[in-house]
């Protein structure tokens, strides 16, 4: 990406990123609090030793140099130097020691900060709701917060450690400097600051890249699925679209790639070239140093010392530099990962879980809905009165609107025109827990979960997820039983193929098990069921269909078939059209208004005849 601003907008995008810095470096630190206490109190005990250690290493080193230096006078190892070459011993081992101990204090506390921002991410995910979760920007963030949430806060964790322990390291590698000259902690620090400011620059310019390739990266990992999984397989050989999508992949990835190998080589050669300028630094410290000693200023041992606390002060510069710079990409991550996890959520308005008019049933008002970001309206003014034990089929062409009523009726989406109202309560005031208690649905594109038979079922009624007489009562109901007990390890058969010994099942089998997983919910006021037999033979829809209706002597029914041999048994039919309800009445009714229902009625049968 071209970046044209001025050098006075790079200062400013610089102070403004040092400021992002500090907000999300004091949330970092939050984050690593709260995961762990205890971790995070030795990770700063430990850092606060080996950043004190090295200055102190040097200091004895210069006792020892000094004390040889006398002893040469007398001929003979003083004392003196026996006991600072044990106490430079000490202070290293001691190093090591406090190394060895951040190693394991940032492994442990890896695993937990990893665990926890995904856990933090999932449960996020968990409060969205269904348009937000369809909408390609808010899975962008989605995407973002989640392909780098097991590494970044470990990074983001030792960077900053890093840094408190390097900073800690130069202040008193400075305390040592103040007594040859001030001149010289300037002389140590100015040395990194061009690459610092450099870097930080290149930092930003990657993260804009990363973000404002989301698409792409989501599309690469969209190919990888289709490319990779085996539910896309079949078509994917069939059709022979391998090699397409395989060439679209390698595109994008190219694309990227040039991008980033652009970014890289700058980044590389400007690095180098300010490393220059810190190691000629070095040097002219190194060359003060000496000509000092050789015009008797410093002793040996003061020599000694300060060419160690230059040359161990640099690298410690240069450390802090390169991880101030990561955690600044660190940081970048952190931004994009408490912006989707800040995404708003809708305030749960209301708190209702009992109607004001318990068995008045389910109101429609003048629904009218339009799916975020679409023009056209896939309900327009629907009014439905639904009386307990009463069965209503919508029938339609496809994409009339049927799933869509039947989605806000379940509280998947928000209603915004028109209302809906279950026993005199709006749903906008129903707890959406409470109301989604209340109700059983089965829609086309149910979910075939990769665990046990008997835990398909029992996701149907959370509170009976293993309770295995209810497992058996509704795959009776829903016409699985019979197959479920022939298969090798009958409920507690685990299904798919996504772990060992899965069991794939037939698109009818695992129908019928969805519809068992409906009739788990034999409590529900309603009951959705959306073409819940369309993989089933006439006989078995029949079947299930007296099922459900003696279920639903006290319950709402409602059923989108497009089958009518099923629809004709409903007590209501209506017929809907580009989102509205053209026709509404018993089979016999829109039979004799001889309409739009009795010609597809007419219709069908012709072609059983
Ligand atoms: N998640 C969605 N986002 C945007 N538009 C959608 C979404 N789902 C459906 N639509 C649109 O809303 C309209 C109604 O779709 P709906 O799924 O309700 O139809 P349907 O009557 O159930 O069709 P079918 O018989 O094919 O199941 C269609 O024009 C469709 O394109």
């Amino acid at each position: 990406m071209p970046d044209s601003r001025s050098s006075a907008d790079l200062h400013t995008g610089i102070f403004n990123q040092f400021g992002s810095l500090l907000t999300y470096g004091r949330r970092a630190l939050v984050l690593v609090w709260a995961t762990s206490p205890l971790l995070t109190i030795a990770l700063a005990g430990l850092t606060l030793a080996a950043g004190l250690l090295p200055a102190g290493i040097a200091w004895v080193g210069k006792l020892l140099v000094d004390s040889v230096v006398a002893a040469i006078q007398t001929d003979a190892p003083t004392r003196e130097v026996w006991l600072w070459l044990s106490v430079e011993a000490l202070l290293v081992a001691a190093m090591a020691a406090a190394q060895t101990g951040l190693n394991i204090c940032n492994n442990l506390l890896r695993a937990q900060l990893g665990h926890r921002v995904n856990v933090m991410i999932l449960e996020k995910a968990q409060q969205l709701e269904l348009a937000q979760l369809e909408d390609a920007e808010f899975y962008d963030r989605l995407t973002r917060a989640r392909r780098e949430a097991s590494s970044r806060p470990l990074a983001l964790v030792q960077k900053t450690f890093g840094v408190i322990q390097n900073g800690i390291s130069i202040l008193s590698f400075s305390g040592l400097l103040l007594a040859f000259s001030p001149w010289a902690v300037l002389l140590l620090v100015a040395g990194g600051l061009p690459a610092f400011f450099v870097e930080a620059k290149f930092a930003g310019q990657a993260f804009r890249l990363f973000r404002w390739r989301s698409p792409e990266t989501r599309e690469m990992m969209y190919l990888e699925s289709v490319l990779a999984r085996d539910d896309y397989t079949k078509e994917v050989k069939l059709f022979g679209l391998g090699p397409k999508l395989l060439d679209r992949y390698k595109a994008i990835f190219g694309k990227i790639f040039r991008e980033d190998r652009a970014l890289t080589i700058r980044r590389g050669w400007w690095a180098f070239g300010l490393g220059l300028v810190g190691t000629a630094t070095l040097y002219a410290a190194f060359a003060w140093v000496v000509l000092a000693t050789v015009t008797g200023q410093l002793s040996l041992g003061e020599m000694t010392m300060y060419l160690m606390v230059f040359r161990q002060g640099q690298s410690a510069v240069s450390a802090s530099l390169t991880s101030i710079n990561g955690m600044y990409e660190d940081y970048l991550y952190l931004s994009a990962l408490y912006e989707f996890l800040e995404l708003p959520v809708r305030e749960q308005s209301g708190g209702v879980t009992q109607g004001e008019a318990p068995g008045a049933g389910l109101e429609i008002r003048h629904l009218s809905f339009r799916y975020p970001g679409s023009e056209a309206l896939a309900l327009d003014s629907i009014d439905l009165n639904l009386k307990p034990g009463t069965s209503l089929a919508l029938v339609g062409e496809n994409g009339s609107g049927k799933t869509t009523l039947t989605k806000l009726i379940a509280g998947l989406y928000q209603v915004e025109q028109g209302d809906i109202r279950l026993d005199g309560t709006s749903l906008k005031d129903w707890d959406t827990r409470a109301l989604q208690d209340r109700i059983g649905v089965i829609f086309q594109d149910f979910a075939r979960y990769q665990w046990l038979v008997g835990h398909n079922i029992g996701a149907g009624d959370v509170a009976a997820f293993d309770d295995q007489t209810r497992w058996h009562e509704a795959a009776e109901k829903g016409l699985a039983d019979a197959f479920v007990r022939a298969l090798p390890a009958g409920y507690r058969t685990q299904l798919g193929r996504w772990f060992k010994d899965g069991q794939e099942l037939s698109g009818g089998q695992w129908q019928k098990i969805a519809l068992a997983r409906a009739f788990m919910r034999a409590d529900a006021d309603i009951l959705i069921l959306d073409e819940p037999t369309a993989a089933m033979d006439a006989k078995a829809e029949a079947e299930i269909f007296e099922h459900f209706q003696a279920m639903a002597k006290s319950q709402i029914l409602i059923l989108i078939s497009h089958r009518f041999s099923t629809v004709r048994r409903a007590d209501r039919i209506a017929v809907m059209e580009h989102g509205r309800i053209i026709e509404l009445g018993s089979h016999e009714e829109l039979m004799t208004l001889g309409g739009r229902y009795a010609q597809l009625f007419e219709l069908q049968a012709r072609a059983y005849r």
